[in-house]
């Protein structure tokens, strides 16, 4: 079995949750799997480039971003939902699927010209994704990449980043 189909396995649809006309794709049993889990990890970090940081996206993409952190040896930097991070941050509100959220990330996350990786779980609208690289840029650092596992083709995420290289390793 391919690894895109171990992947595929282990993603629960639940359907309208957390609102009515959703199908939620529930990742927790692919992380009940260590051998998926350290494979979905390895095979992110492989399509990374040289990158200083990795941006991780609450919640569910930090569950994503740490260990791939640590495997491309780059820091990591949590782009939290609005009022968790204590020190001083840029904001970004955005539309998701499932309503509106406002996401910060501290002004001193990076060093002038850091390359950053964007780490999330899903890719649906992308408005996650838009805020959060917005909030790189402002943040005096260079978006390379967004990574995600699993990308919802059928509300055209990806058609934000233009410039951008996007990787999914599965996508519905
Ligand atoms: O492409 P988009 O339409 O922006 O949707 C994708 C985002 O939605 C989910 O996060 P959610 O805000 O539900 O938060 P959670 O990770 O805390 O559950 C998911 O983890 C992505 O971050
Ligand atoms: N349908 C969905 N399932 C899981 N996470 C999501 N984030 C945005 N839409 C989602």
């Amino acid at each position: 079995m391919s690894l895109q189909q171990r992947i595929s396995a282990l993603i629960r649809d639940v359907p309208d949750y957390p609102q009515p006309g959703v199908l939620f794709k529930d990742i927790t049993p692919l992380l009940h799997d260590a051998a998926v889990f350290q494979a979905v990890i390895s095979a992110i970090a492989e399509q990374a480039g040289p990158v200083d940081k990795v941006a991780g996206l609450e919640a569910r993409g930090f569950l994503l971003a740490a260990p791939v952190a640590l495997e491309l040896g780059a820091g990591l930097v949590p782009v939290r939902k609005s009022g968790k991070l204590p020190s001083e941050t840029y904001a970004e509100t955005y539309d998701l699927e499932y309503g509106t959220a406002t996401i910060e990330v501290h002004r001193d996350a990076f060093e002038p010209g850091d390359r950053v990786l964007i780490v999330d779980d899903v890719l649906a609208t992308g408005g996650t994704a838009e805020a959060a690289a917005s909030l790189v840029r402002r943040a005096g650092a260079e978006v390379h990449g967004l990574s995600v596992l699993m990308e919802l083709t059928f509300l055209n995420g990806r058609d934000r980043f233009v410039d951008l290289p996007v990787h999914s390793l599965v996508v519905v």
